[in-house]
């Protein structure tokens, strides 16, 4: 599809871009907006809308389309409404303003991640339902805060209400990443976040002296090491074609903290990391192991965490897979609320529909084709009435 002028813009584009202008920016996300943009959206489609507020404020809207046997599992597709914070001078167009350019690409904070995806699910089923399909199995959308941030006040509570299991979700989708190829990755697991501040207490004194055991040095000695494993955990990605991003452990060194002179050294420093642990990881060792460097660097240094995620799950992806479903699978590098959800036994696979585009997530100028997303509408409204059809499982009595 080339792109159109204003006045003959696809539809399902506008509604995408309204989408986008709504500031659901952390840390102030503006959710109160984006669930009367649900609401307003499940009238149109004549969808039933349920809001569960799973902590103040903080509230999962629910789109339902019923199926035409209520004795089947349902499909769930998730999505959050949550975006990443914006460094607002590094962006060739407001970030907030969904700009499109002459080209067709629409510029937006969530463009990628994952409001698009929010919308070609909705769309999918607006097309569907106006055609006149009835599927056997319930379809659910939700649409849930806080991702971002690590979803403790939205899915992490969401699958413990009474109002989760109701919908008696059989499966679920929720995001994936864009592909820069020509396919379409499928996610099959994450690998599971842990933040981690190790903090390193000394000696503090007068900055002119050599003063033994100070905070910085051993602080030094752990970030040395650290970054030494994740070195040598991208020389294994690297030199291995067959490994994935998500089949290797990766951390990055994100903070520093400490000090508060050039001349007084200080008694306590900090250094924070964002380890992204693989799935085939021995969890137990692993934890030593980052408790021993915080010893080999000395006394008084530990470490705390921020998150800390220890259930990973691989939703089966091979011929015990029910659905059937033709798939380039591979493990997230990234966290999703799909772990939630496979946590509570429900099989999840992370897609968003865009390949022949950059990986654009968290970055500036994120940004996806109006083609690209229209082709996504096109895909989930051929995958969602395979889904919605599958005939009785197991599982589903
Ligand atoms: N989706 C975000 C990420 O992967 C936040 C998840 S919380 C660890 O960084
Ligand atoms: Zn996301
Ligand atoms: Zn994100």
């Amino acid at each position: 599809m080339t792109s159109k002028g204003p006045e003959e813009e696809h539809p399902s584009v506008t509604l995408f871009r309204q989408y986008l202008r709504i500031r659901t920016v952390q840390p102030k996300p503006d959710y109160g907006a984006a669930v009367a943009f649900f609401e307003e959206t499940a009238r149109q489609l004549g969808l039933g809308c349920q809001k569960v507020e799973v902590a103040p404020g903080y509230v999962v809207t629910v789109l339902t389309w019923p199926g035409t046997n209520p004795t089947l599992s349902s499909i769930l597709l998730n999505s959050h409404t949550d975006v990443v914070p914006v460094f607002k001078e590094h962006w060739s167009h407001d970030p907030f303003e969904a700009f499109k350019d002459s080209e067709g690409y629409i510029y937006a904070r969530g463009a990628q991640d994952m409001k698009c995806v929010s919308i070609q699910y909705l769309e999918a089923v607006r097309r569907l339902k106006v055609e006149g399909h009835r599927f056997p199995r319930t379809i659910h959308m939700t649409f849930v805060p806080d991702e971002e941030v690590g979803g403790h006040q939205g899915m992490e509570l969401f699958v413990q209400r009474p109002e989760f299991h109701a919908l008696r979700a059989g499966f679920a989708l929720d995001e994936g990443i864009a592909n820069p190829t020509d396919a379409f990755t499928v996610f099959y697991s994450e690998r599971s976040p842990w933040w981690v501040r190790v903090t390193s207490t000394g000696r503090p004194g007068h900055a002119s002296r050599f003063m033994e055991d100070t905070a910085a040095e051993k602080l030094h000695k752990v970030v040395n090491s650290i970054l030494a494993f994740r070195e040598k955990e991208w020389q294994r990605l690297q030199s291995n074609p067959h490994l994935k991003e998500g089949s290797v452990t990766s951390v990055n060194l994100t903070k520093l903290e400490g000090g508060v002179a050039y001349n007084v050294i200080p008694a306590t420093m900090s250094a924070s990391f964002d380890f992204r642990v693989a799935p085939d990881v021995d969890f137990k060792a692993f934890e030593e192991q980052l408790q021993s460097w915080c010893q080999a660097a000395g006394e008084g240094v530990t470490l705390e965490f921020a998150q800390k995620w220890m259930h990973p799950q691989v939703t089966p992806t091979d011929d015990s897979n029910p659905w059937n479903l033709t798939l380039e699978p591979e493990i997230m590098p990234a966290a999703t609320d799909n772990r939630y959800i496979r946590a509570v036994g429900v099989p999840a696979l992370g897609f968003s529909p865009m390949n022949r585009t950059p990986v654009l997530l968290h970055d500036h100028d994120e940004r996806l084709h109006e083609a690209v997303f229209l082709r996504g509408v096109d895909i989930y409204t051929r995958l969602l009435p395979a889904l919605a059809s599958v005939p009785a499982l197991p599982s589903d009595s």
